[in-house]
This record gives structure tokens, C-alpha cells and sequence, in this order.
């Protein structure tokens, strides 16, 4: 499968501001990290991706084909989570799975099947007959994430999966994700950048609309090496480096003083300075404070 966005534009006020300005990708099968700040438009590309929201101009194609003329035939290929919002909160988990089945027409067989299946990958079996709205953030993220799978869809789209979890819940997610990922396309937006730090192929970072950078980890990891420093200084030397314009990632308060995180491509002299191995936080901020 081959998903093409091109030259794609999106706006709700006419034309005014664009929440998805001249965006052109594509994906094959793999996980790719979708990251920006709120309001980056992310939702908004996942509304026509998804086919919810239909784009101003610009197409987006599944195998060459038109996906808003594939209608239910590319909709019955993609698998969606959205952003958590109000579930079906009197259905248990069993039956909103059997409702969400329904909705994509599967036939009873297989959503028997895939529902059993479903409520052991992501840990609910034990909970299928407890009624939504007694679920925690973390078992509503599952639930949602089950019900994206249960077409074994081709294209995975997943809108912030771990907002609302504690960081155990976060984790088991992301295992989740990673081990249901195999041969789909799996767009993951999120603004965690831990979410996507190991798995991820690649990362695309988005900022008012625009895709500002894609790469793989590694490239942009490497791009940042011997440029990321911790340096230990006195509240004054701190003061300085903030006035210097220098890039400060971070201040941690430490009982021998102030830790600044900083990115600099010049060798750093104020302060106790140790060089450090650039992490994918870092590579976030420096794009996006940037553009
Ligand atoms: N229905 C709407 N009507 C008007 N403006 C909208 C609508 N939906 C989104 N926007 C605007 O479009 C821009 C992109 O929003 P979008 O929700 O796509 O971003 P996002 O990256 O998903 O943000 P978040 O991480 O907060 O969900 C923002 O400026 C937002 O205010």
C-alpha cells in the first residue's frame, strides 16, 4: 500500500489561514511520528485523511487511486482512534466493540473473531462486560484503539493514543501499537515525544500547517551529535547563557546549582560543561523553535 498526500490545503475560514497549507507526503508500511505543538494541524490532516473533512485543494491517494472516489472501499481500509472524546458510555466494552463492527459491515464471523482477539491484545478481556463510562483514560484509549484495529486495517491512524494515561499506561500502549503495527501504515500524532522515540521510522514534524522536516530518528539524532551539552553554572552564568541567545532545552535545579540542557554548535566555555548524547526531546525543540 502506498498513501499519497499532495500539494493539499485546508482551511475553515475561506481561505484566510490554512490549517493544513501545502502538505505533500507519502507512506508505505511503517510507523511514522507525526509530532507539532497544539493547533499544528494535525487533526485537521487526519479529518481528510480519515475522510471526515474534505481538503480545499490538493489529492490524497491510496495505490494511485482518488481515496474521496474509493468512498467505502478505502474506508473499510483504514482503522482510526481519534482524540479521546465522549465514548458510548453506557455500552460495555464488548458491546461497543460488536457496535463499532457493525458500522464497518463486518459479518458476525469475523467480528466474533477479531473482538475476542482484540479485548486480549489490549488487556480488556477481563473488562468486557463493564460499562464505558466506569473506565479509566488509559482503559478508554485501549477500547479505542481496539475498535481502530478490528478491520485489520491497512492504514492505522491514531490521534494522541496515550493522552490521559499514567506513564505505566503509556508504555503498555505503545507496545501495543508497536506489536499491532506489522505491514500497516501507522500515522502516530501526538506531542509526546517519547511516544514515537523508539518506534518510529520515521518523524514528520508539523508547525502551522506545513510539514517543517521528515527524516528518520537516526538522521536527525545524528545531525544534533556534539551539539547537545549539559552545563552545571551559578544563577548568574545562567542569566548569561539566556541572554546569550543561546538554545536552552531545559533548566534543572540540581543541589550544586542550575543544570542547563543546551544546544550549541559552537563548544560551550561558562560553567561546569559536559558534552551529552542528543535525544529525540531535543531534536522537537530545536525544529520547532526554529521555524
Ligand atoms: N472546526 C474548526 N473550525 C475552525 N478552526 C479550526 C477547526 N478545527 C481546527 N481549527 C483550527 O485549525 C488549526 C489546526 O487545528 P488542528 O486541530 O488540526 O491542530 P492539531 O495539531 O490537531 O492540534 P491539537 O494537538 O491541539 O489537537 C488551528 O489553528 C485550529 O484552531
Amino acid at each position: 500500500m502506498e498513501l499519497k498526500i499532495k500539494d493539499l490545503y485546508k482551511s475553515y475560514d475561506h481561505g484566510k489561514t490554512y490549517a493544513i497549507n501545502d502538505v505533500s507526503a507519502d507512506f508505505t508500511p511503517g510507523i511514522y511520528g507525526i509530532l507539532g505543538p497544539n493547533g499544528a494541524g494535525k487533526s485537521t490532516m487526519f479529518g481528510m485523511l480519515t475522510d471526515n473533512l474534505r481538503p480545499d485543494k490538493g489529492s490524497i491517494t491510496a495505490d494511485g487511486e482518488d481515496i474521496y472516489k474509493m468512498g467505502a472501499d478505502y474506508r473499510a481500509k483504514i482503522g482510526y482512534m481519534p482524540q479521546q472524546q465522549s465514548l458510548y458510555e453506557a455500552f460495555t466494552a464488548e458491546k461497543f466493540l460488536w457496535y463499532m463492527a457493525a458500522l464497518k459491515g463486518m459479518n458476525r464471523k469475523d467480528a466474533r473473531e477479531q473482538i475476542e482477539n482484540l479485548l486480549e491484545v489490549v488487556n480488556l478481556k477481563e473488562e468486557r462486560y463493564k460499562k464505558l463510562k466506569y473506565f479509566s483514560g488509559g482503559m478508554k484509549q485501549r477500547i479505542l484503539l481496539a475498535q481502530a484495529l478490528l478491520n485489520d486495517p491497512e492504514i492505522l491512524i491514531l490521534d494522541e493514543p496515550t493522552a490521559g494515561m499514567d506513564p505505566e499506561e503509556r508504555i503498555r500502549i505503545r507496545n501495543f501499537i508497536s506489536g499491532c503495527a506489522k505491514d500497516k501504515i501507522v500515522l502516530l500524532a501526538t506531542h509526546v515525544v517519547a511516544d514515537v522515540e523508539n518506534m518510529a521510522r520515521e518523524i514528520l514534524l508539523i508547525k502551522n500547517g506545513k510539514i517543517v522536516r521528515r527524516d528518520t530518528p537516526q538522521k536527525f539524532l545524528a545531525e544534533l551529535e556534539h551539539k547537545v551539552y549539559n552545563v552545571l553554572v551559578t544563577e548568574r552564568e545562567g542569566e548569561e547563557y539566556q541572554n546569550s541567545g543561546a538554545r536552552i532545552i531545559s533548566v534543572t535545579l540540581t543541589e550544586k546549582g542550575h543544570r542547563l540542557r543546551i544546544i550549541s554548535a559552537d563548544a560551550l566555555k561558562t560553567g561546569n560543561v559536559e558534552e551529552v548524547y542528543p535525544c529525540l526531546e531535543d531534536v522537537y525543540l530545536y525544529w520547532i523553535d526554529r521555524e
